[in-house]
């Protein structure tokens, strides 16, 4: 079974430092830190509100981190434009909307699929590894396979909300909808990555899928690490993932 990376996120850590203006805390000392506790990879998402990563914060991660960097951005000409210039190891293409408070849903990859195939080939001619940021049904997983995006990263926040109101239900229903997901896209010989909202339970219970081979994770993690550190955080991650990889059927 393939091992299963984890991508820390360090959006939120510029969410902090961006509350006061200042410098501290920098996303690029988390990302540091994270790579040094285990972290296989750095995600950050420059969104075009700029609301916590800056292009500096992008430019400094790709320019001093040892591991790869995941650069999260809309579909645009100017984030393609900044993306070809950083050239990080990985985009992934997700949607925004001005007033959301987070990334509501998947990138509309059935509506966008004319424009984001050359969109797409133009980063993979850049040597740039391009995922789509999608919900786990089977025309935007087809749609992805269509688009000739190598990787899909399966936006699990559907799942954690009702897992996060007690809606017991309707999280087996959303479960049960990444689980047939992760094996269409597998099928379809998309890499399948997973994220959005995760925590220590829902990352071992996603870890169980075993054609998932990433998960990208920030928002609890950054949270945890108030209270028992970015280290320890990231280390009982790990150790739920490990635990749900090993339930894998
Ligand atoms: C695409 C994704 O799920 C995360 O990168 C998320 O966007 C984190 O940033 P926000 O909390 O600003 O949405
Ligand atoms: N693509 C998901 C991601 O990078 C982190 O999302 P979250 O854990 O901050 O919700």
């Amino acid at each position: 079974m393939p091992p299963l990376r984890l991508g820390v996120n360090v959006d939120h850590v510029a969410t902090l430092r961006n509350a006061r203006g200042g410098p501290r805390p920098d996303p690029l000392r988390a990302a540091l830190l994270a790579i040094e506790a285990g972290a296989d990879g750095i995600t950050a998402h420059l969104r075009e509100d700029r609301r916590h990563i800056h292009d500096d914060d992008m430019a400094r991660l790709k320019a001093q981190i040892t591991k790869p960097l995941n650069f999260e951005m809309a579909a645009t000409e100017q984030m393609l434009d900044i993306a070809l210039a950083i050239k990080p190891h990985a985009v992934c293409l997700v949607p925004e909307k001005r007033t959301e408070r987070t990334t509501e849903g998947g990138l509309d990859v059935v509506a966008a699929h004319d424009y984001l195939i050359p969109f797409v080939a133009e980063l993979v001619r850049a040597g740039v590894r391009v995922s789509l940021f999608i919900e786990p049904s089977a025309e935007a997983i087809e749609a992805a396979a269509s688009i000739k995006a190598p990787v899909v990263e399966l936006h699990t926040g559907a799942w954690c909300h009702a897992l996060e109101v007690g809606d017991t239900a309707l999280a087996e229903r959303e479960f049960e909808r990444l689980k047939l997901g992760t094996a269409y896209a597998a099928e379809k010989g998309r890499e399948v990555h997973a994220g959005h909202g995760l925590d220590y339970e829902s990352a071992r219970r996603i870890a169980s899928l075993p054609q998932i081979v990433e998960l990208n994770i920030g928002h609890f993690l950054i949270g945890e690490a108030v209270f028992v550190g970015l280290a320890e955080a990231i280390r009982l991650m790990r150790v739920a993932m490990d635990a749900g990889r090993s339930e894998a059927g």
